[in-house]
């Protein structure tokens, strides 16, 4: 969700398009709803091409092999731990085209990336969550995109920051985020300006 939105924030013509979409499907009479998801192609494509540039868990996690086994002529013993770097294989140019521009119109049309696009993992124990994170991730983003304008802050208030006793961590500020520890460790996400 905070990728998402940094990268929508980022991206404005990306957000507009999305907003366009959720007027079309669903107006702005009503909140959106859980069945209007399938019907936003845009917006899933926007969900699928934040989890390709940064999945939840670059490397998935870590299994072992069963059986002795050569995988693209190397010799894999038993009880070997492996790493599936998904990070590698989301931003493989000879898969993806331009591969870290984010650019949602990437999966228009196609359900998934295929088998170089594994946020979830693949096969027997792939994550069996995939479906309801989709949902929900995609359903809260739609909701804050219908119900907010969404703008990035060029300068995050450090210096109040400061005064609240909070210390911000600067790489985030380039990415249009402002996060800050709070003095009790709670993490503090000053997104974003809101316009109601
Ligand atoms: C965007 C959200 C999520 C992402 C990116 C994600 C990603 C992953 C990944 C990469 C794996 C490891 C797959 C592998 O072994 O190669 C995994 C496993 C798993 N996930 Fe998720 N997950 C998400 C949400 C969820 C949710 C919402 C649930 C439950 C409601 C869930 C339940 C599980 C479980 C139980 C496993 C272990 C499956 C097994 O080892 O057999 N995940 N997930």
């Amino acid at each position: 969700m905070e990728w998402a939105l940094s990268l929508l924030v980022n991206h404005p013509k990306v957000l507009e398009k999305a907003r366009a979409e959720l007027d079309s499907y669903v107006g702005q009479d009503r909140l959106v709803y859980e069945t209007d998801i399938p019907k936003l192609q845009y917006l899933q494509s926007i969900v699928n091409e934040t989890l390709r540039l940064y999945p939840t868990a670059p490397l998935l996690v870590p299994h072992e092999s069963s059986d002795d086994s050569t995988v693209g002529g190397f010799d894999v013993p038993r009880g070997t731990m492996l790493l599936v770097n998904a990070w590698a294989m989301h931003r493989d140019r000879a898969v993806w085209d331009d591969p870290t521009t984010f650019k949602p119109e990437r999966f228009e049309g196609r359900e998934n990336g295929g088998h170089n696009f594994v946020p979830f993992g693949m096969g027997r124990r792939q994550c069996p969550g995939a479906g309801l994170a989709n949902r929900v991730v995609a359903l809260a983003l739609a909701a804050m995109i219908q119900c907010f304008d969404w703008e990035r802050v060029s300068h995050c208030p450090a210096a109040a920051m400061r005064m609240l006793g909070c210390a911000p961590i600067d790489e985030m500020l380039d990415a249009g985020i402002c996060v800050s520890l709070g003095t009790d460790g709670a993490m503090v996400l000053q997104l974003i300006k809101i316009d109601l």
